[in-house]
């Protein structure tokens, strides 16, 4: 039985996908949350079980993710650890910045905890998701844990000291190119076409080169600089833009989101 607490939209994303993947029935899904709006319609949308209590889905759950805001990880771990030492259930957090090492000292010490960096596009299976097992945790936990975020999309095993720079590129990474895509859309609007037809040009612009890219580096064939020399003609429009993009920072703002995040990361740690 999988039992989730909260289900904002870290858990809602990654419910649909592991739903749409089979993964997930309504027999073994169990959902709480806070506010008691977001939760039983996760539950419905999945045919899933909506329990009011943290301590009921603890109980009855043999996988509990951990989907509540790094705020509150510990307080609601605390208030489960009795249930969690006599079950002893495998738990999973979603928390950004809280360590295996606080987790596992909440939780109780014999508790299997895991850390798990997922992101908002499990929707579509299209996560890239990483997992850091704690001590307590068997290799059955490991591949458990992987076969699980395997429903969502891609998944990896890393070391903790690696989530920081693993949660900037992969988990926060979509809101910064969903503002790209919105920022190149926008340029569209400029030029008077719609919003929505500009969106739908960028959106499959950055589809279209992803995938270009997954195929080159899969294959070894060509690199990301090779396939930007591919684009800019000489003396072309492309060249022109990329130097102008280049010269209003571009590459700087790529390294400046990432080390904000990674330094907003230990601060959740520190709290
Ligand atoms: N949003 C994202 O893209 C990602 C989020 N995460 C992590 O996932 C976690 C959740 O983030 P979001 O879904 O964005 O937050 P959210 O604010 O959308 O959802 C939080 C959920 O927790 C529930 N909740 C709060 N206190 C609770 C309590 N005491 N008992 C039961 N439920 C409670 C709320 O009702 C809500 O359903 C965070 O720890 C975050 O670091 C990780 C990767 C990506
Ligand atoms: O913004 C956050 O803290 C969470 C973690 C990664 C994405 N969202």
């Amino acid at each position: 039985m999988f039992g989730f607490i909260g289900a904002g939209n870290m858990v809602s994303a990654l419910v649909k996908g592991a739903h749409a993947n089979g993964f997930l029935t309504g027999e073994n899904c169990l959902i709480t949350d806070k506010s008691g709006i977001s939760g039983p319609a996760l539950a419905k949308s999945v045919a899933g079980r909506y329990l009011v209590s943290n301590l009921e889905v603890a109980k009855q759950s043999d996988v509990l993710v951990l989907g509540v805001k790094p705020q509150h990880i510990l307080a609601v771990l605390a208030e489960l650890r009795s249930v969690l030492e006599t079950h002893q259930p495998l738990v999973i957090s979603l928390a950004a910045g809280v360590k295996l090492e606080d987790i596992q000292m909440t939780a109780g010490s014999d508790v299997p905890v895991l850390r798990m960096m997922p992101n908002v596009n499990a929707a579509v299976q299209a996560s890239m998701t990483a997992i850091v097992p704690g001590q307590n945790c068997t290799d059955e936990h490991i591949e458990l844990a992987l076969k699980f975020a395997r429903t969502f999309g891609e998944a990896m095993q890393i070391q903790e000291s690696e989530l920081p720079i693993f949660t900037a590129l992969a988990g926060c990474s979509p809101a910064w190119i969903f503002d790209l895509i919105d920022a190149f859309a926008m340029a569209g609007v400029k030029y008077g076409i719609s919003k929505a037809n500009a969106s739908r040009i960028v959106t499959q612009a950055f589809l279209g080169s992803a995938t270009l890219v997954r195929e080159a580096t899969e294959t070894g064939t060509k690199s990301t600089a090779n396939l930007i020399d591919q684009v800019c003609s000489p003396g072309g429009t492309t060249i022109a833009g990329l130097l102008a993009m280049q010269a209003a920072g571009s590459r700087h703002s790529a390294v400046e989101a990432v080390d904000a995040a990674v330094m907003q990361d230990m601060i959740l740690g520190k709290k």
